[in-house]
């Protein structure tokens, strides 16, 4: 079920019809349905219920906003973070320090320290050097971070290359060949207990293939530790399923990617726990934006220019990433396009020669499946504001972050007594 659908030809979020939100808040705006997150959430949970009581820690990354981190924690999720921001934003979303996992290649000190003194669940250490540097840190703080070690197994996602995250030459993980001598050098040191393994190959993958790959590598290596002596209670599988960007993309089914798990897994006798992010958010939000205008000045496809600019939604100018475009209110004609954003970049562009509704100057559109990695990604390149985000729940809405006016972020800025 879809919770973006026309009602009496206008487009609605649950019970709202978009241009009221537009009217009241205005453009662009990120709109999120909390019926599809929580359906998301728990599709998802369904989906690995013949594991034994999976941990399921929504990757942050893909939306921070506190109101979704909200809803998230209300169906019993924890938290990946991958910096001290998310991980203030999961503690301020009341997330049980022991549901939240910290991931990254680049934890620095004050953040090590956070973790340690918030008591979070679980570091995943990405290079021997870190976990070195933890146990220092821990050991001085009179703490013992609990840890996995990420793996980087080798194996291509097949997804796009700058979200590919499990390639040897991709910067995360330690090699898996060499993570039984790793583990064993950070398992001797005093502030870590080393408990487990993690891997993330990469992000919206469209095959179950690669993942099954890496998994079944992870468990040889659960076995090899084993054989070792080493202490093997957890595994952290990521994330990384795909969704569908257009009508016809056809993606593994979470129920398909739960019963693959449980089959790779069993007789592993590990907790698992789970990094899923764009599954759970990309479908549940959409980037509404306003045509400024239409530049009809040469025989070719006409520019529409919209509201919304490479600032607001990165992902076509940063991977080439199609968003499905609809009007608010279609009149039913359709032509082909061109939609860009104002901002004086050629990249800022996210459809060319899209057959698609007609919009013209005035019209309400949608970009689609902005959920994830939407709002997130947000820049005030141009000296345009941060874009605005809305909850909708039924036939009510609240503005869950505040758009940020140029004004504002010029605020933060300082001319020196020097040049004055
Ligand atoms: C370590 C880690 N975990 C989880 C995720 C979430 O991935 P996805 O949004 O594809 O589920 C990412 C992003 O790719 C990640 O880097
Ligand atoms: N930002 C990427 C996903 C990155 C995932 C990071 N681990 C996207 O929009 O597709």
């Amino acid at each position: 079920m879809n919770h973006f659908e026309l009602r009496e030809g206008v487009l609605h979020a649950e019970g709202v019809p978009l241009p009221w939100i537009a009217a009241e808040v205005g453009t662009p705006v990120y709109v999120y349905s909390q019926a599809t997150l929580v359906r998301h959430a728990r599709v998802f949970r369904d989906a690995l219920s013949a594991l034994d009581n999976p941990h399921i820690a929504f990757a942050v990354k893909s939306n921070p906003n506190l109101a979704v981190l909200k809803v998230l924690q209300r169906e019993g999720y924890g938290a990946d973070v991958v910096s001290g921001g998310e991980l203030s934003r999961a503690l301020a979303a009341d997330m049980a320090p022991a549901d939240i996992v910290f991931s990254g290649v680049g934890k620095t000190r004050d953040e090590m320290i956070y973790g340690l003194q918030t008591e979070i669940g679980q570091f995943n250490v990405e290079s021997e050097e870190e976990g070195i540097e933890l146990s220092a840190i821990a050991e001085a703080q009179g703490k013992i971070a609990r840890c996995a070690l990420r793996v980087n197994p080798d194996v291509d996602a097949g997804t796009h290359e700058k979200i590919s995250t499990g390639k040897a030459e991709n910067k995360f993980g330690v090699p898996i060949h060499r993570a039984g001598e790793i583990y064993a050098a950070l398992a001797v040191l005093p502030g870590l207990e080393m408990r487990g393994i993690a891997v993330h190959i990469g992000s919206q993958l469209s095959s179950l293939v690669p993942l099954e790959t890496a998994f079944g590598k992870v468990g040889a290596l659960i076995a090899d530790l084993r054989a070792q002596g080493q202490n093997v209670t957890h595994a952290d599988l990521g994330g990384g399923l795909g969704v569908p960007y257009k009508a016809d993309d056809v993606m593994p089914s979470p129920a398909e990617y739960g019963a693959m798990v449980a089959r790779v897994t069993a007789g592993w006798n590990v907790a698992l726990s789970f990094e899923p992010g764009r599954i759970i958010a990309g479908n549940a939000g959409v980037l509404l934006t306003r045509v400024i205008r239409v530049k009809r000045s040469s025989n070719a496809s006409p520019f529409v220019v919209v509201d919304a600019a490479m600032n607001d939604l990165a992902r076509p100018a940063m991977y080439g990433a199609w968003h499905d475009i609809d009007a608010v209110v279609p009149s039913g004609a359709t032509s082909e396009s061109h939609v860009v954003g104002p901002i004086c970049e050629t990249g800022d562009t996210f459809a060319m020669n899209r057959l698609m509704a007609t919009l013209e100057t005035g019209d309400l559109a949608v970009f689609r499946t902005a959920g994830a990695y939407g709002a997130t990604m947000a820049s005030s390149y141009n000296s345009r504001g941060f874009v605005a985000e809305v909850l909708v729940d039924g036939d009510r809405y609240a503005v869950v972050a505040d758009r940020l006016p140029p004004a504002d972020i010029m605020a933060a800025e300082r001319v020196p007594a020097w040049l004055k």
